[in-house]
């Protein structure tokens, strides 16, 4: 399996002395890797530094073998990314929203911009404006355009959100028919366990700024009645090492 991203020993400490410290990860291809962790564990925090949004005071990330801090260009040309609640022009279509978008990318037209609508199910509704929106419908719109250059790797954060539990499902069904049909790896960062536990293969968990397991959720189970007793199982043994140290 190649590795899709390598994270090595990435830190960052903002001022207030919160952030995120040695954290080490790799998503290989064809996971669907959940990156899961509490609200302020840092998720958000590792995903900008990986898109170069923001900047490591230690570490490196590399996309697809190459180094995101010293050949971004070339890292990041198979990644889409969603970061953050997906921001459109609200008083325009969908559609328009999307061939906005498009321009950015060499090669992509309105044809990509049919297909990434059809994939997220808003061909219905491509031409009423975004202000009309649901917000399961804006997150669709955004995942459509982190599709548009066909990525190889998708970088979401939070992509359920504040969503209800239909406009949760339809999401979770959308990533995982991708992942299947169209052989996208995904890392996904949540909080909420049971998605993790219903959509991911692979799962890291963080906890306070460091990176406490990462394995095949199968794994990470381990004899526990549910992800969710394993994790707040680790999470007890972290908390006690810590006490200890
Ligand atoms: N620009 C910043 N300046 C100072 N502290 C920050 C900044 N951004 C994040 N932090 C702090 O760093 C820690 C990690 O934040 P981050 O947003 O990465 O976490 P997260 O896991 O994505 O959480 P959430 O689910 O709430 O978005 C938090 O304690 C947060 O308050």
């Amino acid at each position: 399996m190649n590795p899709v991203a390598e994270i090595k020993q990435l830190t960052k400490i903002y001022g207030n002395l919160r952030g995120i410290h040695d954290v080490n990860m790799t998503v290989q291809q064809g996971d669907i890797y959940g990156f899961f962790g509490p609200n302020g564990a840092g998720k958000t925090t590792v995903m900008k530094i990986m898109v170069g949004l923001s900047k490591a005071q230690q570490g490196e990330v590399k996309l697809f073998g190459y180094n995101v801090a010293t050949h971004y260009e070339q890292a990041m040309a198979k990644v889409g990314v969603l970061i953050e609640t997906a921001e459109a022009y609200t008083y325009m279509s969908g559609r328009r929203n999307l061939e906005l978008a498009a321009r950015f990318y060499p090669g992509v037209g309105k044809q990509r911009v049919d297909e990434v609508l059809e994939t997220v199910d808003l061909t219905p509704f491509q031409h009423e404006k975004v202000a009309g929106y649901s917000l399961g419908m804006k997150q669709r719109l955004g995942l459509a355009a982190a599709m548009l250059s066909k990525p190889e790797l998708l970088i979401l954060d939070e992509p359920t959100n504040g969503l209800d539990i239909e406009g949760m499902v339809h999401i979770r069904e959308i990533i995982m028919r991708l992942a299947r049909e169209e052989r996208i790896t995904f890392l996904i960062s949540s909080h909420l366990i049971h998605e993790m536990e219903l959509m991911c293969s692979r799962m890291g968990i963080i906890h306070q700024g460091r990176l406490v397991r990462e394995g095949l959720v199968s794994e990470l189970v381990n004899g526990s009645a549910t992800l969710e007793e394993a994790y707040l199982r680790e999470i007890k043994e972290v908390r006690g090492l810590a006490a200890h140290a």
